[in-house]
């Protein structure tokens, strides 16, 4: 199986950049050409956000190496949004793209374990993501199983670790045995990932930081060498390129940073809503990812 790292370090080559596309549709941020005349239809909304991401996808597709679905949003509709997710991320990797679902998932082991076989592995388990999002606070046993589900089936994972919101520190920052609860959850991340380094001198376990903290973005790149980085927080929570550049190693590797609404949702950014508005939404969603890509590099 193909190790799923060295297949990000690949894409991010490839393409030339670390973009990762947030797929988080919002029906009242969608543009009226893909809702009209599906408010009041029994699947309109699942439709909708099918259309939508496939939309976006179609457009970034030959840009950027790894789009990020968020579960939440098709969640919320129920099983018509469940069918809707499976088919974009069918669609995304049909395009070359690579798919990190974003799941935050976790549980004890044995149970850990079901969600790992379940979601992770292309064309292996039924969702088939290439990666997915999961959570630390249940200790090392319940990591394991997406670890070695993943190393089986060439997937991988990242765990939370700082994340980007405001309370994030709440319990993240509290200090035990003289360190902050996130440096125990990073030396753990790092001890999977060092476990399971592939050719790019990365491994399977991932590290979510987000962008809003610099400072311990630095602190955590030093920290954990075998660990690549997904970075949310760039954009509408206020991260800009100057933050996440300690995220990268000195090979312009390591992270991939995310962006959500500032890209799918471009049409209504002020930069873009008078030139290319909800009509030409496709194209305001390309506009804003090559500024991003350029921004970045
Ligand atoms: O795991 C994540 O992706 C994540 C972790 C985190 O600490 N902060 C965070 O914003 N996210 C997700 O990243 C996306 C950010 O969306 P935007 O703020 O619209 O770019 C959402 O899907 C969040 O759920």
């Amino acid at each position: 199986m193909p190790h799923f790292t060295d297949q990000l370090a690949a894409a991010v080559r490839r393409t030339g950049n670390a973009v990762c596309v947030g797929l988080d549709p919002r029906w009242e941020q969608l543009p009226w050409p893909i809702t009209t005349g599906r408010e009041n239809e029994p699947n309109g909304h699942a439709d909708a956000y099918l259309d939508f991401c496939c939309g976006v996808i179609d457009v970034v597709a030959p840009l950027v190496p790894v789009v990020k679905p968020q579960m939440a949003f098709f969640e919320e509709l129920g099983p018509s949004g469940m069918t809707a997710l499976a088919e974009v991320i069918r669609y995304a990797q049909e395009r070359g793209l690579l798919v990190i679902l974003d799941g935050k998932r976790n549980d004890i082991g044995s149970t850990a374990e079901a969600y790992a076989r379940g979601l992770l592995g292309r064309g292996v388990s039924p969702w088939g993501a290439d990666c997915l999002t999961v959570s630390p606070y249940l200790g090392e046993d319940s990591l394991t199983p997406f670890v070695e589900v993943a190393r089986d089936r060439g997937a991988g994972l990242f765990v939370l670790v700082k994340t980007s919101n405001p309370g994030g520190g709440l319990l993240q920052d509290l200090v035990a045995n003289e360190q902050t609860v996130y440096r125990h959850v990073a030396s753990l991340v790092e001890k999977l990932s060092a476990e399971t380094a592939g050719e790019s001198g990365y491994g399977l376990a991932g590290a979510v930081v987000g962008a809003t903290y610099p400072e311990q973005l630095a602190e955590l790149r030093a920290a954990m060498p075998h660990t690549w980085f997904l970075v949310p927080g760039f954009g509408s929570q206020g991260g800009a390129a100057k933050d996440v550049a300690p995220a990268f190693d000195s090979g312009g590797l390591g992270a991939v940073i995310n962006n959500s609404r500032g890209i799918i949702f471009a049409h209504a950014r002020k930069e873009y809503a008078e030139q290319f508005g909800d009509q030409h939404w496709q194209r305001a969603v390309e506009a804003a990812t090559k500024l991003m890509i350029e921004q970045l590099s």
